[in-house]
């Protein structure tokens, strides 16, 4: 069995095809994601939750964001679960859910600062890539359609202005009952768009087949319209 935690070329080609949806925070992946695997029947891969994972367990053991064994070490044995709850699935972290934890900006940013360490990448590559089964598979994230799924037949970029990022994260939170403001997310929000397009390894950014819709303005019902359009356009090519 190739050790596939330092060879990040090593896989077997796939024919199960893949749906990578790449942009920055509050562009809407994940919530396009979601609708995009339901109304095609496909997996999903929330991939942000691996790292969100990563980050939330270093800050409660105590690891320093930048302790790159000690964080790629975690990731090689990241204790994480997807347990299906309702109509989603609830992510448990050592056999317990931890979704409200796993949410929060603080648990964003510690992602944000451990994605940049490449061995950490390295360690939950192959993990990510278990992922593509039949009959197909949603990814979302940074690097899908440019490293972690370079052969997925659909990609998408999707983004949208910074201010109104953050104005969804800001709604999202005051649903939520969280006490933020618009300015500090915005600053947040900046802050991880510099840190994830400036990293030295997979930084986000489109993949040159990559679809791009710029969501400004644009609904999640118009979203999800043009997303699967371009999969079934693609798909009778
Ligand atoms: N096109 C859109 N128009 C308005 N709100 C949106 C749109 N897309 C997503 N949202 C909302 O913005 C918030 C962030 O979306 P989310 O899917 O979590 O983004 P990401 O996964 O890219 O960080 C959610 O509350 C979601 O409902
Ligand atoms: N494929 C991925 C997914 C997430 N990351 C990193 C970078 C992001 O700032 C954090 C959190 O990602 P996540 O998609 O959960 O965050 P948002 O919902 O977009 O705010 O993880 C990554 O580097 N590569």
């Amino acid at each position: 069995m190739p050790d596939r935690s330092t060879d990040s070329t090593a896989r077997t080609p796939s024919t199960v095809p893949v749906l990578a949806i790449d942009g920055p925070s509050g562009s809407g992946k994940g919530t396009v994601a979601k609708r995009v695997a339901e109304a095609l029947g496909w997996h999903l891969l929330d991939s942000g939750a691996l790292y969100r994972a990563v980050g939330l367990l270093a800050l409660d053991r105590g690891i320093p964001l930048d302790d790159a064994d000690a964080l790629a070490a975690l990731a090689l044995r990241l204790p994480i679960s997807f347990q299906p709850a309702g109509e989603g699935v609830s992510v448990h972290l050592e056999g317990r859910p931890r979704d409200a934890d796993l949410r929060t900006e603080d648990t964003g940013a510690a992602a944000s600062a451990v994605a940049a360490v490449p061995a950490v990448r390295d360690a939950l590559l192959a993990r990510q890539r278990d992922f593509r089964q039949a009959p197909g598979l949603v990814a979302d994230g940074r690097d899908m359609g440019t490293v972690v799924f370079p052969d997925a037949p659909y990609k998408v970029y999707l983004t949208a202005s910074a201010e109104e990022r953050a104005q969804r994260r800001h709604k999202q939170l005051m649903e939520k009952g969280v006490a933020t403001t618009l300015a500090a997310l915005l600053e947040e929000i900046q802050a991880r768009d510099a840190r994830d397009m400036g990293r030295s390894v997979a930084p986000l950014k489109a993949a040159d087949d990559a679809l791009r819709i710029d969501s400004t303005g644009m609904s999640i019902g118009q979203v999800v319209k043009a997303v699967l359009d371009h999969v079934v356009l693609h798909g009778s090519q």
